[in-house]
């Protein structure tokens, strides 16, 4: 079994992915085209969630309504998924916020994990992983697995850009954690970026370009 993947398609969002991947978006403009591709991503992957029926009373009559139920989490992965939380929280409003922070190593471009701190009862929870990036998979696996030790059973995996090296790794993984992303790119480049990609997601949308 491999992972599902869905790309999103809305003219909204290839027109914020296109501001994303221009190279003279400045911090500011890349930030807000963030959050705004994110919602869209997140309007999507949360069409699925549970609800429950209801009834309640229009100011005219009773009547029939649903409402959303079950536990719901994000976990955006530090830094650059930080920038898709609120997109989600939107729609979202009483989503816990996990956090799990780590760092490709430039040479190995493999992940140090550098924080932790997850929600409780995770076992029952809905819970959305959250980077905009999925390169050589290393982070999101990373991710996957420290979920998935604390309990995690029902994980997807929220990303902007994806690579098919990135998505091949989770499928054989996690081939039971569904991919939604807005986009699925070329390749990876010798330095395990993303082409045509958009950079280094988390220095454009902080504006901490390498000195
Ligand atoms: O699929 P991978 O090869 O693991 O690459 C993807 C990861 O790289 C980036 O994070 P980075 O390590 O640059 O940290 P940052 O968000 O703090 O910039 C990105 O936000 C992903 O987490
Ligand atoms: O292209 C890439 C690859 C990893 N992380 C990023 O931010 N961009
Ligand atoms: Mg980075």
């Amino acid at each position: 079994m491999s992972a599902p993947v869905t790309v999103v398609e809305h003219p909204v969002l290839a027109d914020r992915m296109r501001v994303m991947r221009d190279r003279t978006t400045y911090h500011g403009a890349f930030r807000r085209a963030l959050h705004e591709a994110s919602a869209i991503v997140a309007i999507e992957a949360t069409r699925d969630l549970p609800t429950e029926a209801v009834e309640i009373d229009t100011p005219l009559e009773r009547t029939d309504a649903r409402r959303l139920c079950g536990d719901v989490a994000v976990v955006p992965v530090l830094r650059a998924g930080l920038s898709m939380v609120e997109g989600f929280l939107r729609l979202l409003p009483d989503a816990r916020v996990g956090h799990l922070g780590m760092q490709r190593d430039e040479t190995t471009h493999s992940p140090h994990g550098y924080f932790e701190r997850l929600p409780p009862r995770l076992a029952e929870t809905h819970v959305f992983v959250l980077d905009p990036m999925l390169a050589t998979g290393g982070s999101a696996l990373y991710a996957l697995d420290r979920l998935r030790e604390a309990g995690a059973r029902h994980v997807r995996l929220i990303c902007l850009v994806c690579a098919p090296e990135g998505v091949a790794a989770v499928a054989e993984h996690h081939p039971d954690v569904p991919i939604w992303t807005a986009t699925l790119d070329r390749c990876l480049d010798e330095n395990a970026f993303i082409r045509p990609g958009l950079g280094d997601a988390g220095d454009r949308v902080f504006g901490t370009p390498p000195e």
